[in-house]
């Protein structure tokens, strides 16, 4: 992640917000800053014997509504910068959907795909040893992100159990089944953003029957979002990994995609039924719902004016620059903004981190009725915001997220005793 301003861009819409609600400065100056941030080296031990180093940074932006949560992402690109704005939409995410919870994140930069899964594991388990004196199950609590999966969470959990001499399972969610992971945490982001397009289908004017759907980042969110929108009928007519994009009007073969993915190989090496497209091509197809679930800053001021799209799921965090929001606001494409769009994962998180202070587990339909009432309710309140306000939905789901921080913070104590 090249972009060093990404925080401030990040926080500009938290001053959108700001203008329409009455917030005290002290609260906006609380929320501009991360609380904390760790950065250390790890040193690990490859398989030909020699040893290599790797950044690693741990970011706890604010603990005002409760223990920060935050994914882990293994990227080679990863910067402070980066971790600590994806911390900050963590903060605002469990803000919006009422989770008792801050916001923290995490990363190392490394290719993963340049490891072996032995070099995998020592570098996870060296992830928690260096990090092990600020996470835990009531102060921070790592999740999968990009490139983690359930298996890595696994290593992990395992590893701060061993440190600290008992099992610990609610350090760590997105866990396999085995060690205490919740039914229904695989899909939780793609489903969360489901979720709210089937609820608000009518409202965002899309049909009903025949929606024609385009993928961006074909991993754990964007596979799981083909899935499921193609059980309600809809084509996938475009997809795309880090490798490549790839396009059918008609629809692609998704079953022969998941398995391309499935095997380690990328979309443009699947039998799709389509045809090979650049990035920038994939963004700008004519469908009902463009879903990036990628990276950071997809669509920018270069590329967003030729989105047909007539709404955009947000599943990745931060897909959209400011200047592209802009841009798309203009064209009434309307935006399903991360914050609450793919919140469904650390909802999912969440209910995880709860069966495992219980030490009793749901069932998925339990998990899944939970999870469609909380997105449901809180897409409700984003959309009446925006409507009422004439705002975006990604200003309204910042005025929500700041209304419920503010009345924390303020709740904590701002010492305005001693200045008013
Ligand atoms: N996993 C979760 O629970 C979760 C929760 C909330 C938000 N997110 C966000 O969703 C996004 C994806 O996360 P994930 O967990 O699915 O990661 P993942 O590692 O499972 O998948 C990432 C996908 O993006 C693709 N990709 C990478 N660079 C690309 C590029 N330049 N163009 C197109 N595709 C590219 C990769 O090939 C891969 O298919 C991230 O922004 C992440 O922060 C994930």
């Amino acid at each position: 992640m090249s972009n060093p301003d990404i925080l401030q861009a990040a926080l500009t819409r938290l001053d959108d917000a700001a203008r329409h609600v009455q917030i005290d400065s002290d609260v906006l100056e609380k929320l501009k800053y991360p609380r904390e941030t760790m950065k250390v080296r790890l040193l690990i031990r490859m398989d030909d014997g020699s040893r290599k180093s790797f950044l690693a940074w741990r970011c706890r932006y604010d603990d005002t509504r409760g223990p920060t949560k935050g994914g882990i992402r293994f990227h080679p690109e990863s910067t402070a910068e980066e971790v600590e704005t994806l911390a900050f939409w963590m903060t605002v995410k469990c803000a919006v959907t009422n989770l008792p919870y801050g916001g923290g994140k995490g990363a190392v930069r490394v290719d993963p795909k340049s490891l072996s899964k032995a070099e995998l594991e020592r570098l996870s388990r060296a992830y928690v040893q260096a990090f092990a004196s600020i996470i835990g199950p009531d102060r921070d609590i790592p999740a999968p992100d990009v490139y983690t999966n359930a298996m890595i969470m696994g290593w992990m959990s395992d590893e701060y159990s061993t440190i600290r001499g008992e099992p610990h399972p609610g350090v760590i969610t997105g866990k396999p089944i085995a060690l205490g992971g919740s039914l229904g945490r695989d899909d939780a982001t793609a489903r969360g953003g489901f979720y709210l397009v089937g609820h608000l289908t009518e409202r965002l004017g899309l049909p009903t029957e025949g929606l024609r759907v385009v993928v961006q980042g074909f991993g754990n969110a964007g596979q799981h979002a083909a899935r499921l929108f193609r059980s309600i009928g809809a084509k996938i007519i475009g997809v795309s990994d880090s490798r490549g994009a790839v396009y059918a009007s008609g629809g692609l073969d998704l079953d022969a995609l998941l398995a391309a993915k499935n095997q380690g190989r990328s979309v443009l090496d699947a039998e799709h039924g389509g045809k090979a497209i650049s990035a920038d091509e994939l963004i700008g197809l004519e469908t009902d719902v463009l879903v990036p679930s990628a990276m950071e800053d997809m669509i920018h001021e270069g590329n967003a004016n030729t989105v047909k799209a007539r709404v955009v799921l947000e599943l990745a965090n931060g897909p959209i620059t400011p200047a592209a929001d802009e841009i798309l606001a203009k064209k009434g494409v309307i935006v399903l903004p991360d914050i609450l769009a793919n919140a469904g994962g650390v909802t999912v998180s969440y209910f995880e981190w709860v069966q495992n202070r219980q030490g009793y587990y749901w069932t998925l339909d339990e998990v899944h009725t939970r999870l469609k009432t909380i997105i449901e309710r809180e897409g409700d309140v984003v959309w009446n915001i925006a409507r009422d306000k004439d705002v975006t939905l990604r200003t309204a789901a910042y005025i929500h997220a700041l209304n419920r921080l503010a009345t924390a913070i303020e709740a904590h104590g701002t010492q305005q005793f001693f200045t008013s």
